[in-house]
């Protein structure tokens, strides 16, 4: 006699299920830069972005007597979280809360469709084993400490209403939390991505940052040894990972030529060999600047999704 959850499992058909990808990273380390640059070149009709720091438990005056921040498990609704995945995963509405970062209130919630791809970008994606089961594919922003504080505080200023003491405090406040619950989710990713001068070297300030990507073996990568041979701003290195395994290293130096990052995000998407056409507008920055360390990045994570969307069609 099949168990109640069988018979739900099959009333609900066989819909198809969106490929699900993660983008962990602390406040401002550039997960909805990242995110938006992929949305707008697959399109809302295909692609659907959710943030997960919509789950926070608190709202921002709320929180302001708690002994935990926002980064805190215990300050979201994590298990609401991991239905909503399990949800999405399965190609399932659902309804979520809103968080409007601007105001800090907890405001009406929204009915989200999952498309054929569901980008997942938060401060908690990853945190719980129920929430990585549901991604395909999964990325942690690692950017340099300096980097985060100088991109929170432009930006937290500007659109969020802080003055700079007041983000200065809350990020010295989070630090705790943010090495007990943020910085672990790193183990987890598939690729880790460092905007941020490579190292041993000085970046000009007046060019892009250089992104470092590690591409780590749990999904396989296209063959990018044929793609950088010969250039001169990509590399690809062989470093160690944090626990010490051998792991591929893609550096895309910040001062790449135009036409040098044409021909490699081209060869990248060749490898695909699918009809969806060449994206040609990525790497935008939230001022409108552009960069092709982000573009290829950016890129990177486009071959992922559709060659993952492509493997289950075929299965
Ligand atoms: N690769 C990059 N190059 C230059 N600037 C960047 C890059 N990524 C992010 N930034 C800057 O950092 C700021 C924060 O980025 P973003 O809003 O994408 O972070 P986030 O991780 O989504 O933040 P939060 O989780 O706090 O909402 C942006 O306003 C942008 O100016
Ligand atoms: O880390 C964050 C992700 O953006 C936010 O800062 C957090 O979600 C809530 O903080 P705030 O009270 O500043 O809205």
């Amino acid at each position: 006699m099949p168990h109640r959850i069988v018979h739900m499992l099959r009333a609900r058909g066989t819909g198809r299920r969106p490929v699900m990808l993660a983008i962990a990273g602390d406040s401002a380390a550039g997960k909805t830069t990242l995110t938006r640059g992929l949305v707008e070149c697959l399109g809302e009709d295909r692609m659907t972005a959710v943030c997960v720091d919509d789950y926070h438990r608190f709202d921002r005056r709320e929180r302001q007597g708690k002994p935990f921040t926002a980064l805190h498990p215990d300050c979201n609704y994590i298990e609401i979280m991991e239905q909503h995945l399990q949800l999405l995963a399965m190609g399932e509405p659902i309804l979520k809360p809103v968080y409007d970062h601007g105001t800090g209130e907890l405001v009406r919630p929204e009915l989200i469709e999952p498309r054929d791809f569901v980008i997942v970008e938060g401060l908690l994606p990853l945190y719980s084993k129920m929430a990585r089961a549901c991604f395909d594919i999964t990325v942690y922003l690692d950017p340099p400490e300096a980097q985060r504080t100088a991109w929170k505080v432009s930006r937290d200023t500007t659109k969020r209403g802080y003055t700079a003491d007041q983000v200065m405090e809350e990020m010295r406040r989070r630090e705790i939390e943010s090495a007990a619950f943020i910085r672990p989710q790193r183990r987890h990713a598939d690729i880790v991505v460092r905007f941020g001068s490579v190292s041993g070297r000085a970046d000009p300030p007046q060019e892009p940052l250089s992104a470092e990507l590690l591409l780590r073996p749990t999904v396989d990568h296209p063959d990018l040894a044929e793609v950088v041979h010969g250039a001169d701003a990509l590399h690809l290195k062989l470093l160690r990972d944090t626990d010490g395994r051998p792991v591929d290293a893609l550096h895309v130096h910040g001062g790449v030529s135009g036409e040098e990052a044409e021909i490699v995000k081209k060869a990248i998407w060749e490898r695909l060999d699918v009809e969806t056409p060449f994206p040609a507008s990525l790497g935008t920055l939230a001022d409108g600047a552009t960069s092709d360390p982000v573009a290829i990045t950016q890129l990177l994570l486009l071959y992922h999704l559709i060659n993952a969307d492509r493997l289950r069609m075929a299965s």
